[in-house]
């Protein structure tokens, strides 16, 4: 990966900067998601990521962070709740054009090249072809991926797919970057790249939302987390609050009190482990 800066500036496309230049990145409140089959993943969730930071949002598998994640950038209906980017409202073009999404899933069109792909995805965002061009060129570089611009991505390798998915997310320069695990299955050497990567990215003024199930790269790169379980912040601090509230040594320790106090409150992993045991008789609670 080049050492050159990503440059985030959005002065070819400038965005109304008022009210979001003192807003805080994200702010959801009330957030509920039940989905078409009647299942609740979250319920009346209430989170801030204040502008600038790199934030970490951790919880078990089926906790509801891809359901938090998909509200955000417009993929998952919210069924109550608000959800401002930046102050402007998530539904909105503006907000739209203020947050960049690396999603979990490896979802690239196989039949459009390396280059197409950050092309085409530039144009959801209004930017001219040039300028997509000359982004993209820029973003292949940075990812080493220009010797590769016209190869389909079933012929990348895992690690070259994963820096394709990073790139796209930046095409239009986002203020938000959400990475959605981003680093899984993904080599120790690949992944401290991208873990470099997006500190610069930070440094330069990106806020970043982060899920990780490494919590060890999560002490190192996060300076705010959030705790989910059930659908539910279970705890919400700086890493140092958090590490004083808990008594803990590190961020992992942290992690373990934090969900076996929620489990000892009654709150489940899932949603899906709370409606079950919702659905239960006395008698077979008794039994379990
Ligand atoms: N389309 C859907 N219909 C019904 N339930 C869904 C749907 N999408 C997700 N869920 C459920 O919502 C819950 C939260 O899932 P979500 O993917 O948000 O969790 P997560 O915290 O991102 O988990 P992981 O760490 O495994 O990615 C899970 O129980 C999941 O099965």
């Amino acid at each position: 990966m080049r050492r050159s800066s990503i440059d985030q500036r959005t002065d070819h496309h400038p965005l109304p900067e008022s009210p979001a230049t003192l807003a805080p990145a994200l702010r959801v409140s009330g957030f509920t998601k039940t989905y078409a089959d009647g299942f609740t993943a979250v319920r009346d969730l209430a989170l801030e990521v204040p502008a600038g930071s790199f934030f970490g949002l951790l919880g078990p598998n089926g906790a509801g962070k891809t359901t938090l994640i998909g509200a955000i950038t417009n993929l998952v209906r919210p069924t109550a709740g608000r959800i401002e980017v930046f102050g402007h409202e998530h539904e909105t073009r503006h907000a739209r054009r203020l947050v960049g999404l690396a999603e979990q899933e490896i979802n690239l069109d196989r039949f459009l090249d390396v280059e197409e792909v950050l092309v085409y995805h530039a144009g959801y965002f209004g930017i001219s072809r040039r300028n997509a061009k000359a982004r993209a060129k820029e973003l292949m570089d940075v990812f080493d991926l220009s010797a590769k611009a016209h190869v389909r991505p079933p012929a990348l390798s895992g690690g070259m797919r994963r820096r394709l998915l990073f790139a796209r997310a930046l095409m239009h320069r986002p203020r938000l970057l959400i990475l959605d695990e981003p680093t899984a299955g993904v080599d120790v050497e690949l992944r401290s790249e991208l873990w470099e990567y997006t500190r610069r990215l930070h440094r330069e003024g990106t806020t970043i939302l982060l899920t990780t199930h490494y919590l060890e790269e999560a002490e190192a790169l996060c300076e705010d987390l959030a705790l989910i379980r059930g659908g539910r912040i279970v705890a919400r601090d700086s890493a140092a609050g958090l590490r004083a509230r808990y008594g803990a040594r590190d961020i992992a320790e942290v992690y373990a009190k934090a969900m076996s106090a929620a489990a000892a409150d009654g709150i489940a992993a899932t949603g899906a482990d709370a409606q079950a045991a919702a659905a239960m008789t006395p008698a077979e609670e008794v039994a379990r």
